[in-house]
């Protein structure tokens, strides 16, 4: 494969950009050899600077669920850069984003909007503590919430890629009050909640975790915490940047019928613009200024060539929930071939899939939690993204991420993935 573009691009953006990238993950650090750079995207496919064309199973790590370039995300985008792109006053679309987002997700009654993930996290876990006047919160080894200092601690995605789970440059301050629990571990959370008692402000978790590896709830798990935040007076916050509008029209909260008193959303909301969201119940949404204490604001908050976006994309999902099942078949027919392979292969490979988000560990362990998801062989895994590549599928370049769907992938693909897999697997083994 010529990548020769890419790698003369990249040895120029190391001069300007720290590592050559603006977010860690994307410069290859955890699989080796050179990032790909990207010219243009269109449904399923990726092309490089080189022209090589990719199957895509990232989707800019999870807010193409429609694929790229969808013609009605397109043509709204244009339409609203006609009208100028940013005025810093209320907007039409601002209100009716709002409204489309509580019908939705029904436990979101009021909604403020950001510009990532990463302010939803750091304003809700604010609210939670001017809410009810306490401290410290509980977050989950692996969960990662974005960037915000009390949020890396313990922290997944890229945070774990590069083997810094817990970032220099946050203070011991801010550090102790975020209390750390295994995902999973309801007694471990029982625990530190005896051990604190009235002075945890808020339980914030990944629901469906996928910046460790995807991994799942167990059962009882997110019924255990509502119910232990109903007790103790803590607010249950979903951070829903990756499953929202993606496990279903309403996160993973309407898949496990487990409903949080605040909720974090980003990624497919803005339709592939910078866009954050937080919300929840009227009460505590109402302490957020200028109706209550709580500060929280942003010059381009509610952009409204991002709210056209994030408008297209959330309206198209309103008006196709049957989206969803095609997606879970999707998922269903790709992991059930990875799955056939490795049993013809005799390998004990653990997988976990649910909908549109999938995980091959390079573990024989069940993956349920940071440490089982950590026993995976990362170097192999390095081995196995280069030998996809090479076979023009563009996997996640890290363990530690799910691997996203959109309904752009066809049959065709999932059979041409699912032969790469196997090829891929023969190279390296
Ligand atoms: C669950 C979760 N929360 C928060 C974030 C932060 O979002 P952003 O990257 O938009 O700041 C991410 C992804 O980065 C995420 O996956
Ligand atoms: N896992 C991260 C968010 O979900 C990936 C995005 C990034 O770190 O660039």
């Amino acid at each position: 494969m010529d990548i020769k573009n890419s790698k003369a691009l990249f040895s120029n953006a190391q001069n300007f950009i720290p590592g050559g990238v603006n977010s860690p993950v994307r410069a290859f650090k955890a699989v080796g050899g050179d990032p790909l750079f990207i010219k243009r995207a269109e449904g399923a496919y990726l092309y490089d600077e080189d022209d090589n064309r990719y199957i895509e199973l990232i989707n800019s790590w999870g807010p193409m669920i429609l694929g790229h370039n969808h013609p009605e995300i397109k043509e709204a985008v244009i339409k609203a850069v006609e009208m100028g792109t940013s005025f810093g006053t209320p907007t039409a679309k601002e209100v009716d984003i709002a409204e489309i987002i509580t019908k939705m997700v029904p436990s979101v009654e009021k909604v403020r909007m950001v510009n990532s993930g990463t302010e939803a996290t750091m304003s809700a876990i604010r609210l939670a503590r001017g809410y009810t006047g306490r401290d410290k919160f509980i977050k989950f080894s692996g969960n990662y919430h974005g960037h915000g200092d009390s949020f890396l601690i313990a922290a997944g995605s890229g945070a774990i890629t590069m083997g810094e789970p817990n970032s220099p440059g946050v203070t011991t301050g801010t550090a102790k009050d975020t209390l750390l629990a295994p995902y999973n571990d309801l007694v471990a959370v029982k625990e530190l909640v005896d051990a604190n008692k009235d002075e945890i402000a808020a339980i914030i978790l990944e629901p469906v975790p996928g910046n460790m590896g995807l991994v799942l709830p167990e059962e009882g798990f997110l019924e255990g915490l509502r119910k232990l935040c109903d007790e103790e007076g803590i607010v249950l916050i979903f951070d829903e940047v990756m499953t929202g509008f993606r496990l279903a029209q309403g996160g993973a909260q309407e898949v496990f019928g487990v409903t949080p008193d605040l909720t974090t959303m980003g990624k497919i909301i803005g339709g592939g613009m910078p866009v954050g969201a937080y919300g929840g119940k009227k009460e505590i949404m109402d302490y957020v200024s200028p109706v209550g204490p709580v500060y929280q604001a942003g010059t381009l908050s509610g952009n409204p060539v991002a709210m056209a976006a994030g408008m297209a994309m959330l309206n198209y999902l309103y008006k196709h929930p049957e989206i969803y099942d095609g997606l879970e078949k999707t998922g269903g027919k790709l992991v059930a071939g990875v799955r056939a392979t490795l049993q013809k292969m005799g390998l004990d490979y653990s997988t976990t899939h649910l909908g549109s988000m999938y995980s091959l560990f390079f573990t024989s362990e069940k993956v349920t939690d940071f440490e089982t998801a950590m026993s995976s062989d990362t170097a192999l895994f390095g081995k196995y993204f280069q030998a996809m590549l090479k076979r023009g599928v563009y996997l996640p370049p890290s363990q530690f991420e799910s691997l996203f769907l959109s309904t752009a992938l066809t049959e065709e693909h999932i059979a041409q993935i699912i032969d790469a897999n196997e090829g891929a697997l023969k190279e390296i083994l």
